[in-house]
């Protein structure tokens, strides 16, 4: 047994990250600095050792999509991909064009940790286009435009304005469970879609609509329009970024994009000049009012102009709308489906709140213990993105075999999250372990639910988020019994979108209780 197979030997034995933290410090020595590096280049697996489906001339692994050997649904495939190959599978999607996913926790760390400080959006090359076309439009931007921007508005989150937000997030909420749930509607995602709206204008930029009203529920209303806009830019984007050839080259589809991406634009516009207006007016104080909304905090900015302000608007409305809207629909269909859970969170609700009508404060959601570990398990099983991907940005190692630089990584999430070996009963929605002293408590591996991404480019509005749908959740159950009515259930679907959204109509009944 030479020194390198007994090293190979060892390496096996040992927890994946010593391997890797083993092997990436070695592959660092140089060949000057260290004369074994023949031996030390054995222990690293080569890239084109990494198991994966075979790839035809011309098409790659097209090819098994196309014929329904992979599931058009990503988690699904990626769920494939690992029971045929393991927890590392490299693909060559197009010729020359390869993909690794990886499913392996430590992997995962191992790649996030790594990563620089400027990730690049994907999706992003039909906006430089836009932007080639439209050169007055104020649109996001990327690399180190970006990074100045979002240093700028990592507050969005703070407790300060989740605090400042609250009362009136939670009567907007309150005010839907009591209107909208009453209604005999047959599909429910339109309702949750057009409150996350809602809310995002109250949050980001303090605009008080009720897009519930009878003016704003009509198809060329201002929400209908923004709406709609958004939409359509994401899923185009997402369309576009799986391309060929420029977006550019699909005429119909190009009009479409300019459309929905310079009305988002427009009333981006609108929103942040009508608070500059009003700051002018108060001689650019801060707002006194209650609830200072992120634009206002941008607008008072020393390191912001009016321009900057507005490409960050633009990213807020294509951000705000579909995510909480989707998380929404999961959480409630587990709340329907399990009665147990249901019941267990109406009585934390009764506990912590005196009266279903009693506002809810800081310290009522402090104290809201199960339904937080009701939302981790909702993103533990259907989390807003099946996986991250990322180009990765130096050589690196990964469950033993050498990537290079520039290959696209995509970790797996949600399939490692739903895999036996990471939690017992892992097709369960049982949100107990997530509780302190729970018998079924879990390690919390912070790299496995991983719902808001990670590092730089994790979302800005992750603690506004979780504050709206606690208070979803707790109106919800505080006032309703929650029923799934269709015999369907109900999965994610992604084929025209990075993000998961559900696959079926939302077939729900509220039973009032309150
Ligand atoms: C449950 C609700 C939400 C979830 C699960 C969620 C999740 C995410 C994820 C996974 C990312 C990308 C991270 C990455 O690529 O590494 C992201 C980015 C982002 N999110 Fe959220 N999000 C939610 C709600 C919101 C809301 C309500 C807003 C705005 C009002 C928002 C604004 C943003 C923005 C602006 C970005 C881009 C950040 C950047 O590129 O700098 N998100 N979000």
């Amino acid at each position: 047994m030479n020194f390198s197979t007994s090293l190979r030997l060892v390496s096996q034995k040992l927890p994946c990250h010593c391997f890797q933290s083993l092997t990436s410090v070695r592959t660092s020595v140089s060949l000057a600095e260290d004369p074994r590096r023949a031996n030390v280049e054995q222990r690293v697996k080569k890239f084109h050792e990494i198991p994966g489906p075979n790839s035809l001339p011309w098409i790659g692994t097209s090819y098994l999509y196309l014929f329904g050997v992979y599931s058009a649904k990503r988690h699904r495939a990626a769920f494939q991909k690992y029971l045929k190959y393991g927890p590392i599978v490299r693909e060559e999607i197009k010729p020359g064009n390869f993909v690794v996913s990886i499913f392996h926790h430590n992997d995962m760390e191992h790649l996030f940790l790594s990563e620089n400080n400027v990730p690049q959006a994907q999706s992003h090359l039909p906006i430089i286009e836009l932007q080639k076309n439209h050169p007055n439009a104020l649109l996001p931007v990327n690399g180190e435009d970006w990074l100045k921007l979002r240093k700028e508005f990592q507050d969005f989150s703070s407790p300060q304005l989740q605090s400042a937000y609250l009362p009136v997030a939670d009567k907007a909420i309150k005010d839907f469970v009591t209107f909208r749930t009453s209604q005999n509607i047959d599909d429910f995602l339109p309702e949750l879609l057009r409150l996350s709206l809602q809310l995002t204008l109250l949050a980001a930029f303090d605009k008080k609509i009720d897009c519930f009203s009878s003016k704003e529920m009509k198809p060329d209303s201002l929400s209908s329009h923004v709406m709609e806009a958004v939409l359509t830019s994401n899923r185009l984007l997402c369309l576009f970024d799986k391309l060929p050839s420029n977006p550019k080259d699909v005429p119909s589809l190009w009009k479409k994009f300019e459309k929905a991406m310079l009305l988002i634009e427009k009333v981006s516009v609108e929103l942040v000049q009508e608070k500059a207006k009003s700051l002018y007016q108060r001689n650019m104080k801060k707002s006194e009012s209650a609830v200072p909304s992120l634009i206002e905090f941008l607008l008072t900015s020393s390191n912001l102009n009016y321009k900057d302000a507005v490409r960050i608007s633009v990213n807020l409305l294509l951000a705000g709308v579909e995510n909480t809207a989707y998380t929404a629909s999961f959480a409630l269909y587990h709340l329907a489906k399990n009665e147990r859970v249901q019941n267990m969170l109406r009585l934390e609700s009764q506990r912590i709140l005196m009266s279903p009508t009693d506002p809810i404060t800081d310290k009522t959601l402090e104290d809201a213990s199960y339904a937080r570990a009701v939302l981790k398990e909702v993103f533990r099983m259907n989390p807003l993105l099946p996986g991250y991907g990322r180009t990765a940005t130096q050589d690196i190692v990964l469950s033993g075999y050498h990537i290079p630089k520039g290959t696209t990584i995509v970790t797996e999430n949600q399939t490692a999250c739903r895999l036996q070996k990471h939690f017992v009963r892992p097709n369960d929605f049982i949100p107990e372990r997530w509780i302190k002293g729970s018998p079924v408590q879990v390690k919390d591996n912070p790299f496995l639910v991983l719902p808001f991404g990670f590092g730089s480019r994790s979302c800005v509005a992750r603690h506004l988020a979780e504050q709206q749908l606690l208070l979803l959740l707790l109106r919800v159950v505080s006032s309703c019994v929650v029923s799934w009515t269709s015999e369907e259930i109900l999965d994610c679907k992604n084929l025209n979108s990075t993000i998961n959204q559900p696959d079926k109509d939302l077939k729900f009944t509220f039973n009032r209780i309150f």
